[in-house]
């Protein structure tokens, strides 16, 4: 292992600092500091003896007092990831022996911290020349460039997050991406965050709460005609406290919320003890030995989580309790409410006088005969009724959920809000999406060299036993088969499609039709299209990498991630200009003032004749205009996608709730 006494002794090497990384990918804006200094980034031992350093890059012991800094939250993530026994910056030697290595550099040695935060670097490392150091400098004058500083909150929040999904634990789609990376955003700039969602247990994935301990806490919850016992699991990881309501309820086979047989008879119950839990989690787990307490911001996301602002409303305030927290409703899809039978009110055990804050009425058209009063209750409603504030995933979705047209019921009541109810555009978890660090994808490329992106699609239409045509544009989706996402459009426009010269792959899992459609359509274009029907994260990131097209021809969408992800790894958008899709595909301009402009093309409205015109158009681009497509995609992959400006915006929205009163009837 490395000491501090074999600091520059060892060999080494070195090559081009702030090698695609974190910051890399739009350099201008976020690799800000140009350190003069050479530092030094030690490494496990291992190999043969070392070899002289070469002068230039002999390495100073320690950086200067003056750049020591406390690791920030986001070094203190990479740290975690990469940890070393011994005290050292980076990852283990072993790793890196060969070639041109993809190293994050954590400041381990606080003698010795940099004021960067999770850089990464590319080293050259000869063969057999490990040893003890890594000597980072780049090749023009000792310079690294690092990225910048962590930026801090201006003031600090408990905040506690309520899903029925976060990535890693559980994604059924965005919402588990979403709640899996913001979190983590905010607590790196400063917040205490904790997490609350459901332990779920299937058999499978189980693996994902290994870390996850139990805290020894239990609660009772009064409701459904009994007292229902749950406990408390936690993991701290990335600076956040997660969460996990355990019980048996979310222990069975299936996905988060259903069977093969459709959704769970019983998901009004199993959301109703995560948002009981969720009110109890900041009150009796002690995390890091110390409670949240009651003055916490508390984010409910969908309607899994909608029960809690009218809890707090309705059982705490009351009685003095979280009389200073306030609550925000995020809506990432308005398609899901949580609408069950008027007759479960009681269940809830929520006070009578406070049925009206859930109750819905169904239109009459929509009743099922002449006697259904179409009285029910709504999860989704109670939050937009009792939440301090509503945030959309996306600008443009907080003006459509007020429109009879994307209000799916419930416009009237949204309009009503609209002087707390705003929208910002999801992030992207940029340590899980980058091309440059990808541990999914076969070929790791940047804005800078494109090259490894071709290898993608090769190594992809191979995997999937396409033709291995790198000419060939190839088009992809992934998506939960929903009728949100225009899958049925996609049906009509393939047969005329597949005359082209394309190939086709899509990625989904959900409706049975639409599966059995996939794997039909792949036997009838066995070198055009591929059906891959399931659910696999690792082929949706070499989808993304692969692909030269992503279609999504979405009805609506709240905001869209794979858009963001495909721009983010050079694979042009091309989708249908509603919601979120509209607010971040800018449509390609070949004329635009300063030249070409644009990230991808939005087409409006959404027609099958449309749809097929815009990807032809995009097609004949990507053939017959070679540059204007590198344009293309070099400006998609230069946007700063990260959580940074979304996690600021959600900033502003809690100080907003904290001037106003809450929530009270
Ligand atoms: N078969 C499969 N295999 C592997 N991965 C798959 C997959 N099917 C889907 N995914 C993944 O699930 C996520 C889907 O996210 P989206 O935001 O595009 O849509 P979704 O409708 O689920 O989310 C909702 O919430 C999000 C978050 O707010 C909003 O962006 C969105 O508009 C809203 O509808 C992506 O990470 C995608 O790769
Ligand atoms: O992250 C992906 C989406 O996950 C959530 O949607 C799920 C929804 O909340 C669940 O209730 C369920 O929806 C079922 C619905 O309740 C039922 O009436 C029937 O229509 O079948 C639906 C599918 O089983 O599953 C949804 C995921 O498929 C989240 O609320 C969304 O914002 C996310 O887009």
């Amino acid at each position: 292992m490395a000491t501090p006494s074999a600091v520059g002794a060892a060999c080494l090497v070195l090559a081009r600092a702030a090698g695609p990384g974190r910051g890399d990918r739009a350099r201008p804006r976020r690799l800000q500091r140009v350190v003069r200094r050479r530092c030094v980034a030690e490494l496990s031992r291992e190999g043969p003896a070392p070899r002289p350093l070469p002068p230039a890059l002999l390495a100073p012991r320690s950086c200067p007092a003056s750049s020591r800094r406390r690791p920030s939250p986001r070094v203190s993530r990479r740290r975690r990831s990469h940890q070393c026994p011994t005290p050292a910056w980076g990852t283990s030697a072993s790793n890196l022996k060969g070639h041109m290595h993809l190293v994050t550099v954590s400041p381990m040695v606080p003698s010795c911290a940099l004021p960067f935060t999770g850089l990464q670097f590319q080293f050259w490392i000869a063969e057999g020349s490990i040893d003890d150091t890594v000597v980072v400098a780049s090749e023009q004058d000792s310079e690294i460039v690092v990225g910048k500083e962590q930026a801090r909150a201006k003031v600090t929040q408990s905040i506690v997050f309520v899903t029925g999904e976060a990535s890693p634990y559980a994604k059924s789609g965005g919402l588990g991406d979403v709640c899996g990376s913001l979190p983590v955003a905010l607590a790196a700039r400063g917040h205490r965050v904790m997490v609350v969602m459901p332990r779920y247990l299937n058999g499978t994935s189980d693996k994902n709460y290994a870390n996850a301990f139990y805290t020894e806490k239990h609660i009772r919850i009064s409701c459904f005609g009994g007292e229902h016992e749950v406990t408390f699991f936690h993991e701290y990881r990335d600076s956040v406290d997660w969460v996990f309501v355990d019980h048996p309820s979310y222990h069975r086979p299936g996905n988060l919320y259903g069977d093969k047989f459709g959704a769970f008879g019983d998901n009004q119950f199993r959301y109703t003890l995560l948002c009981y839990a969720a009110c109890e989690a900041p009150l009796v787990l002690e995390l890091g030995g110390y409670i949240y307490g009651q003055n916490c911001m508390f984010v409910v996301n969908d309607w899994h989580a909608s029960l809690v602002p009218v809890l707090l409303a309705a059982k705490y305030r009351p009685y003095g309790v979280y009389k200073d927290s306030r609550s925000i409703l995020v809506i990432h899809n308005l398609a899901h409410q949580g609408v069950e039978p008027a007759s479960t009110y009681p269940d809830l055990g929520l006070p009578p006088e406070w049925y009206g804050a859930l109750e819905w009425v169904f239109p009459e058209w929509a009743r099922r005969h002449a006697l259904d009063k179409g009285e029910a209750v709504n999860f989704l409603k109670g939050a937009v009724v009792t939440a301090d504030r509503i945030v959309t995933v996306s600008k443009g979705y907080s003006w459509e959920v007020t429109t009879a047209e994307g209000g799916q019921g419930l416009n009237e009541l949204l309009s009503s809000r609209k002087s707390v109810l705003n929208g910002i555009v999801n992030g992207i978890d940029i340590n899980d999406w980058n091309p440059a660090t990808d541990k999914c994808i076969p070929c790791h490329y940047s804005v800078d060299d494109l090259s490894g992106k071709a290898k993608c699609k090769s190594a992809l239409q191979k995997e999937l036993g396409l033709p291995i045509r790198p000419e060939v544009p190839l088009i992809g989706f992934i998506g939960r088969l929903d009728y949100q996402k225009g899958i049925d459009l996609i049906q009509l426009i393939i047969p005329h499609l597949m005359r082209d010269d394309v190939q086709f792959v899509m990625l989904g899992s959900g409706d049975p039709e639409l599966e059995d459609w996939m794997r039909s359509t792949e036997s009838n274009f066995k070198d055009k299209f591929r059906g891959w029907v399931g659910f696999s994260v690792p082929v949706s990131h070499r989808i993304t990498a692969g692909c030269d097209i992503l279609l999504m021809p979405s009805r609506f969408e709240p905001c869209g991630l794979n858009q963001l992800y495909a721009m983010q790894y050079g694979t042009v958008p091309v989708v249908h200009a509603t919601g979120g899709l509209r607010d971040t595909v800018e449509n390609f301009n070949p004329f635009g003032e300063n030249g070409e402009q644009g990230t991808g093309w939005a087409f409006a409205p959404l027609t099958t004749e449309n749809m097929l015109w815009t990807l032809r158009t995009a097609i004949s681009t990507y053939r017959e205009h070679k540059s204007s497509w590198e344009g293309l995609m070099k400006r998609g992959m230069s946007k700063d996608f990260t959580w940074d400006h979304a996690a600021e915006q959600y900033e502003q929205i809690f100080q907003w709730a904290f001037i106003d009163r809450p929530y009270v009837m």
